[in-house]
């Protein structure tokens, strides 16, 4: 079977085309041992591409520990350039996803905008926020992220009462200027930090205009593997027209045996 390996500002995919549903896709350890960084292609997702009655494409996307999650953000923004890839769309793309349906647009120098969810909830206590922009993500803003401990407090935070066993991607957030900060994520299903992630930063976008540390809605992130941007209009109702932009990039291609 072919695959194809996709990074999005360094978070990385495995990107399968199962439109002929032919991916075994309830062998969690399969999938787990095709993200493995040393025994596999590594990643930290496996996206699958799918046929859908009524929009372009289906996403259906795993974690690195080979169980199916919640809205990848990246994963969505680079599963919009494999589509590109496979002549699936053109420049523009409707699709479903766990969390509905997605917008996006790829221009000539691979830059993905992609539509997210509505966000019209945001839990904001004293030392965090906390939001679904697809998946769940709990922002918090930290001294010094540069040497953070990521991983260590972001497992802490992930494992404790607070989230229980369905657990929460953490975000750890530094503000470099008024509409410009900077993310390190620890990411829920790869139990790990990872160099970007999507959602997470969509979701401090949207935590730092709530608590007014910005008045922007064209908001910059800078992350461990490159920079994102993300816009929205704010209404009564919360956070609409969500848009996440940034790059998605082909890695290389090759074959597994299944
Ligand atoms: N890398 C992602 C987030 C993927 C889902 C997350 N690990 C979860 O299970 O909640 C992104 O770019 O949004």
């Amino acid at each position: 079977m072919k695959f194809y390996k996709y990074q999005g500002t360094g978070n990385d995919f495995v990107m399968i085309d199962n439109r002929l549903e032919n991916f075994p896709k309830n062998n969690t350890k399969l999938i787990e041992s095709l993200c493995d960084r040393r025994f596999g292609i590594g990643a930290d997702g496996l996206i699958l591409l799918e046929n859908d009655n009524s929009t372009d494409f289906k996403m259906v996307y795993y974690n690195s520990d080979g169980n199916e999650s919640s809205m990848c953000g990246n994963g969505g923004r680079c599963l919009v350039a494999f589509a590109k890839s496979l002549n699936v769309i053109n420049n523009e793309a409707t699709f479903i996803a766990t969390d509905g349906l997605h917008n996006a647009t790829i221009d000539e120098n691979g830059i993905v905008s992609l539509q997210m969810k509505d966000v019209n909830e945001v839990k904001i206590e004293s030392e965090y926020v906390f939001l679904n922009t697809g998946s769940p993500h709990h922002v918090t803003l930290v001294n010094d992220l540069e040497n953070y401990s990521v991983k260590e407090n972001g497992a802490t935070i992930r494992y404790s009462d607070l989230y229980g066993k369905v657990g929460s991607n953490i975000n750890f957030v530094n503000q470099i200027s008024d509409n410009h900060f900077a993310l390190r994520t620890y990411e829920r299903g790869v139990e790990d930090e990872t160099l970007s992630c999507g959602t997470g930063a969509t979701a401090t976008a949207i935590a730092m205009n709530a608590i007014g540390k910005t008045n922007s809605n064209a908001i910059e992130i800078n992350v461990e593997g490159g920079k994102l941007k993300v816009t929205f209009e704010k209404s009564d109702k919360g956070f609409e027209k969500v848009f996440l932009i940034g790059p998605a990039t082909f890695v290389f291609e090759g074959e597994i045996e299944i």
